[in-house]
């Protein structure tokens, strides 16, 4: 099997005349886990939607376990992918956004189960008792009749983490996963990401967290201005970076 999950060579995405992104390279091992750091604006959460198909890349390619994310290859050219197939092709990847955008007027099992059921049309027996393994997973085992307004916002955090692995991804993009949670709440939203690091889930997550991403990162991707300035493991990246530009982001923020 292949050990690589995502690839990107050379990924481009300007917004309208500005390039945001200007030729990202990046490599993430199946199974491992990859944090995105950077000061505001650097492009990490539109590199993180460029991998789930919510923008398009402009050049450079970018493969999510092998697939060329936006473009089928037929007679040796290359097609851009129908939205049928794009549907499809977004299903690799689950997101975990800031905000949590569950569903107001569903019970949080309704939330979890809703989409296995009508997108990938599966029998609602069989998901939802998975959804009570999940929900007991991010500790939140007697809340599947709760309705979101009645969740704190680091409960309702983790029920989109049970929603995304309901629908069984090959890996788990998170934004910013915990930075519109009251800081007493952002622990437990981070313990259940460290628990799904362990399970081996692959895993790619913009933070500003450093603490969570020395902890947990096998990988960490500096990015400034639309660019990989260096990436390694925490002891390299964190603990003696190479480059002038995150030494200089280091001390700003650590
Ligand atoms: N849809 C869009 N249209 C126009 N500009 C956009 C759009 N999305 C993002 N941008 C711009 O792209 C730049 C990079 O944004 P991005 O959110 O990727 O950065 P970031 O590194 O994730 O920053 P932060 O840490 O603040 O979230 C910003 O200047 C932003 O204003």
């Amino acid at each position: 099997m292949n050990t690589v999950m995502v690839k990107a060579q050379g990924v481009r995405k300007r917004f309208g005349t500005t390039e945001i992104l200007k030729g990202i390279d990046l490599s993430v091992e199946r199974g491992s886990v990859t944090c995105l750091i950077g000061p505001s604006g650097s492009g990490k959460t539109t590199f993180l939607r460029c991998i789930n198909h919510l923008e398009k890349v402009d050049a450079g390619r970018l493969y999510v376990d092998q697939q060329l994310i936006g473009y089928t290859e037929r007679n040796g050219r290359l097609h851009e992918m129908k939205p049928r197939q794009t549907a499809r092709s977004r299903l690799n990847a689950g997101m975990v956004f800031q905000r949590f955008n569950l569903f107001p007027h569903m019970t949080v099992l309704e939330n979890i189960v809703e989409a296995p059921i009508h997108v990938l049309g599966r029998s609602r027996d069989e998901v939802t008792a998975e959804a009570h393994v999940l929900l007991d997973r991010v500790g939140l085992g007697n809340r599947g009749q709760a309705y979101p307004r009645e969740l704190s916002g680091g409960q309702q955090q983790r029920i989109a983490i049970a929603r995304a692995l309901a629908m069984k991804p090959k890996l788990l993009l998170f934004d910013e996963p915990t930075s519109a949670l009251d800081p007493e709440l952002v622990g437990e939203v981070l313990d259940v990401m460290k628990s799904l690091a362990e399970a081996g889930m692959t895993m790619v997550v913009v933070t500003h967290e450093l603490g969570f991403a020395r902890e947990v990162s096998d990988q960490i991707v500096f990015m400034d201005q639309g660019v990989v300035v260096e990436a390694g493991p925490p002891s390299e990246v964190l603990g003696n970076p190479r480059q002038e530009r995150t030494r200089a982001f280091l001390s700003k923020v650590l």
